[in-house]
């Protein structure tokens, strides 16, 4: 059956959301302004129309989304207000004939000001991200309410749309309205009666005349709303069949017989009216167990905007002196917000619920390493309607917060007994945890210590557990070491730690500034002291103190290059670490390695602070190789030649360069070993052998 038109006397526009005028009414009211979109707006809707086509489906997502948290946000003003809200709810009307699709909401509308700023510019992320992330996947529709661009999605079906509002502060009405090719127009409605609420008129393109098809706006509002707490109610034909007197045949029976029943027939009638198509009953409410995986997934979809399943779900309640239900989802991928900031207040994404109110997703639910998680805390003590401030710092809220973090921790550790599943979470998240090693303590960072991982000079391509270390240790060994480097390779190479390989003793590889902050938050993990390979004299690792401290038949030569160096290292002595290499530099227990010098310096740059000029701290040593060739020589000859000091300038840069330090003078360094290849001497060319030439038959 045909929808019927809807005209003024249906039940629909009689029970309408909004109470507005009739539109012809509306259409008398005064002067219309208007704007044109920010050149970031036109540039998404560009890319909405035109590139973003394949699962247009969305767009009614996006919108009931929109109306449910307009719904959200009156309520919880209302209650702030001490007022009760009127009726909340969602309605979705579509017009065959007219060929719109109207979604209405008696949410918190919006006035003048904000209809301009809201839906003339692009929400929050902005197109630059946008376009970035689309570039690799043009096609990938889900990104739209990911970039906040949720309201625009409305023109992947319509060529026109038209919003009227009327905001719960204002008495006024306006009506928002553009083809989203020449900017947009907002005009005054004049003042009607009734509560707030906003309307959207989709006018719905040609070939998307499905979307005003019962058939799959039922099917589509099943999908996205299920598990909103509004009734979301669509415009729909209900068949009965009713029992009606047959005229005809009771005349005709009564011929024969005066006395005889009534004949009835079955009547087939369809009625239009708002039907209510989700169970509105929060998900996070039900028994844990009776939640299947599939729910979870659409809830975290459409509760989330993500688009992908999540990679566990941590729900539960808490009962006792602190009451509430948590459901939280560690997510498969990095979403999208943290790509350009990976504490981007924006994608903060607890919501917090105070005995099922919505009351906002700003709180600081979780601490700001465990920012990736969704989730919804629904609360049963705390105050409804509190200050921010005062809410923060409740000490219930400490109490659900060490809970979450807790519930956290409990499921990142039950994902590495899968190890595809914990290499997929720690490339996406390792930061985190890294991140939540430095900032926690006591037992949360004993646990974050067991999630983390690294390269060491065992672990291959792979990454190593502390765990897994201790358990390859020596016996009686009792530290972990560890060494920094701009890269794996380069901290594998470095003349520091030739002889731990050499002797098989493992030393984690720690490519990254944050990874080197870790092993120094950290400490010790089970009694095994985390030693900087680099500062730590190393004398229990070899087991060989038998020899002496001083620099034997060397003392003159150390005490002359540390004349020769002495702005650049603090002593010079023999080393025990060294294999190969000829010198190495080291640190003090309190010294600073290369990685972190490099570190703080760019800190300072980027600070412009006072930490400047801080990489400078602290000398290092100047370790000698004694069975180096070069440093035999350097102790056998004459130290007051002009070669003898370039030997010695060449031993301290070579050790920098192999050390991940930088060089102070490279022109120098250059200039030096130039000399050196001088001196190469290169053997001639070799007589080329004559060549039998081919004889050809
Ligand atoms: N039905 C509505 N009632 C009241 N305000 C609305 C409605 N729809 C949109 N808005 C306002 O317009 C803004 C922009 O909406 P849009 O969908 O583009 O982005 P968003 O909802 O903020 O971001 P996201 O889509 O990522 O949630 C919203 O933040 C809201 O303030």
């Amino acid at each position: 059956f045909a929808p019927p038109r809807i005209v003024a006397t249906t039940p629909a526009a009689k029970s309408s959301v909004l109470p507005l005028r009739s539109e012809s009414a509306l259409r008398s009211a005064v002067a219309e302004e208007t704007f044109e979109f920010t050149a970031e707006t036109d540039r998404v809707m560009e890319i909405i129309i035109n590139s973003l086509y394949s699962d247009k489906d969305v767009f009614l997502r996006e919108l009931v989304s929109n109306a449910a948290d307009a719904c959200d946000k009156k309520r919880f003003l209302s209650i702030e207000a001490g007022n009760a809200a009127d009726a909340l709810r969602v309605r979705i009307t579509a017009d065959p004939d007219k060929k719109t699709l109207t979604i209405e909401d008696s949410g918190v509308g919006m006035s003048r000001d904000e209809l301009v700023a809201n839906l003339g510019k692009i929400a929050k992320s902005g197109t630059k991200a946008f376009a970035e992330a689309l570039g690799d996947a043009p096609d990938d529709v889900n990104l739209i309410g990911q970039f906040g661009v949720g309201f625009y999605s409305g023109y992947l079906v319509a060529d026109k749309m038209t919003v009227t509002t009327k905001s719960m502060n204002s008495d006024k009405t306006h009506t928002w309205s553009s083809d989203a090719k020449s900017g947009f127009t907002v005009r005054e409605e004049g003042e009607i009666e009734g509560s707030s609420g906003t309307r959207i008129v989709l006018d719905v393109k040609e070939d998307c005349s499905e979307y005003l098809e019962e058939a799959t706006l039922r099917r589509l509002l099943k999908r996205y709303s299920e598990f909103l707490q509004f009734p979301i109610e669509l415009y729909a034909s209900k068949t009965t069949y009713d029992d009606e007197v047959d005229e005809e045949a009771t005349k005709k029976a009564r011929e024969s017989d005066p006395d005889a029943k009534e004949v009835t027939k079955s009547v087939t009638n369809v009625k239009f009216d708002y039907e209510v198509v989700n169970s509105m009953k929060p998900l996070w409410l039900r028994p844990p167990k009776e939640v299947n995986a599939s729910e979870h997934s659409e809830f975290y979809k459409s509760a989330f905007r993500a688009f992908d399943d999540p990679l566990r779900t941590i729900h539960f309640a808490l009962e006792g002196q602190v009451q509430f239900k948590a459901l939280m989802y560690v997510p498969k991928s990095l979403p999208f917000e943290l790509n350009q900031n990976m504490f981007d207040e924006n994608a903060n994404s607890m919501k917090l619920y105070v005995k099922r109110v919505f009351i906002n997703d700003k709180f600081d639910l979780l601490p700001r390493w465990l920012v990736f998680m969704r989730g919804i805390v629904d609360s049963e003590d705390l105050p409804l309607n509190v200050g921010r401030e005062i809410l923060q710092k409740s000490k219930m809220l400490g109490v659900i917060q060490r809970r979450l973090v807790r519930k956290s921790l409990d499921a990142f550790s039950d994902l590495q007994k899968n190890a595809t599943e914990y290499d997929e979470f720690w490339k996406n998240f390792g930061k985190y945890i890294k991140v939540g090693a430095v900032e926690e303590q006591g037992d949360v960072q004993k646990d974050l210590a067991k999630l983390c991982r690294f390269y060491s000079t065992k672990s291959g391509d792979d990454q190593t557990t502390f765990s897994e270390y201790i358990e390859r240790m020596p016996q009686n060994a009792t530290k972990i070491l560890y060494l920094s480097g701009d890269s794996r390779e380069q901290a594998l190479n470095s003349p520091v730690i030739q002889r731990l390989i050499k002797t098989d003793y493992e030393v984690l590889l720690l490519p990254e500034a944050l990874d080197e902050i870790v092993c120094q938050a950290i400490g010790e993990v089970d009694g095994k002291k985390l030693v900087d390979a680099s500062k730590d004299d190393l004398k229990d690792v070899f087991d060989d103190d038998d020899e002496d401290e001083d620099n034997g038949d060397f003392e003159e030569l150390c005490s002359w290059l540390k004349l020769q160096l002495e702005d650049r290292v603090s002593s010079v002595k023999l080393s025990k670490r060294l294999v190969d290499a000829p010198a190495a530099l080291t640190e003090g227990a309190f010294g600073m390695s290369p990685t972190m010098r490099k570190y703080m310096a760019a800190q300072a740059v980027a600070q412009e602070d006072e930490f400047a000029g801080f990489g400078g701290a602290g000398k290092p040593t100047l370790e000698l190789n004694a069975k180096s060739s070069i440093v035999v020589a350097l102790n056998n000859g004459d130290l007051t030649s002009d070669e003898a000091e370039d030997a010695a300038e060449l031993l301290f840069d070579v050790a920098a360069l192999t050390g991940g330090y930088e060089l102070s003078d490279a022109t120098a360094f250059a200039t030096k070993v130039t000399k050196l290849m001088g001196q190469t001497e290169i053997p001639p060319k070799k007589e080329a052998e004559p060549v039998e030439a081919e004889v050809v038959e």
